[in-house]
């Protein structure tokens, strides 16, 4: 059964009461354990595709499964508890916290679930030392270079060992060197299992993936694999 599972997804946003179509019947499925990158123009649904795996953002029209259950059919509460366990985010401007540090940022990662956590001290400082950043526990995110940042925002998504990580655009605002160790972390934490799908604009990074999904005005365009 595949991790993801989208069929005739549609989406529609209301702009100023205009009806905006973002998606026009996307079908997807992905397997545990996969890379994927989704590229495509602006515009075409690559965004809302993600926040719709991520259960951000509910479509319009179709189904979702994730692991095998309808995302339509769950409560607010059990969505939100979905993302919480089971899902990381990391988006183009880090989204960290401005008056938390490193490590309490870290921590949040943990802290949306409702059930309380084991460990949750070892587990921040495993993820902190994951990413680099073991020495930069106490700093705010404005102390941190952007590619600091995202370390940081990387380790608060995987610091709950989620199954999935979404990344839109994790690179965007990263300098070349800075883009390529992130990219090395999300890469390393695939190879160890755990799914990833990313959304770029970078062909270097696209080619790292197992399978690259194209998007064109709301519709996959192709969907090509890589062989191994
Ligand atoms: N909150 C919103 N309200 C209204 N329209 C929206 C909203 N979000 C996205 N859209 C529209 O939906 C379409 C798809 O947007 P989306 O952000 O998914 O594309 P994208 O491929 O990720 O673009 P980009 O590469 O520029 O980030 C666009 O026409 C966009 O203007």
């Amino acid at each position: 059964m595949p991790l993801i599972q989208l069929d005739d997804i549609h989406h529609t946003y209301a702009d100023n009461g205009r009806p905006v179509s973002a998606l026009s019947g996307v079908s997807l499925s992905i397997e545990a354990g996969e890379f994927v990158a989704i590229v495509g123009p602006s515009g075409s649904g690559k965004s809302t595709l993600l926040n719709i795996i991520g259960t951000l953002e509910s479509p319009s029209r179709g189904v979702y499964r994730f692991d095998g259950t309808s995302v339509s059919d769950m409560s607010g509460r059990e969505r939100a508890q979905l993302r919480a366990s089971r899902i990381g985010f990391v988006f183009q401007n880090f989204n960290l916290i401005d008056h938390l540090t490193v490590f309490e940022n870290i921590r949040l990662g943990l802290r949306y679930r409702r059930e309380p956590v084991k460990n949750e001290h070892e587990r921040v400082l495993s993820a902190m030392d994951r990413v680099g950043l073991a020495h930069r526990a106490d700093h705010l995110p404005r102390e941190l270079s952007g590619g600091q940042q995202q370390r940081c925002a990387i380790a608060r998504a995987i610091v709950g060992d989620p199954q999935i990580v979404l990344a839109d655009e994790p690179t965007g605002s990263l300098d070349s060197q800075n883009a390529a160790q992130v990219l090395g972390i999300l890469t390393e934490l695939n190879s160890r299992g755990t799914t990833l799908v990313i959304v770029t604009h970078a062909p270097s990074q696209a080619d790292r993936a197992g399978r690259v999904v194209e998007m064109h005005d709301g519709r996959i365009h192709l969907s090509t694999r890589r062989l191994a």
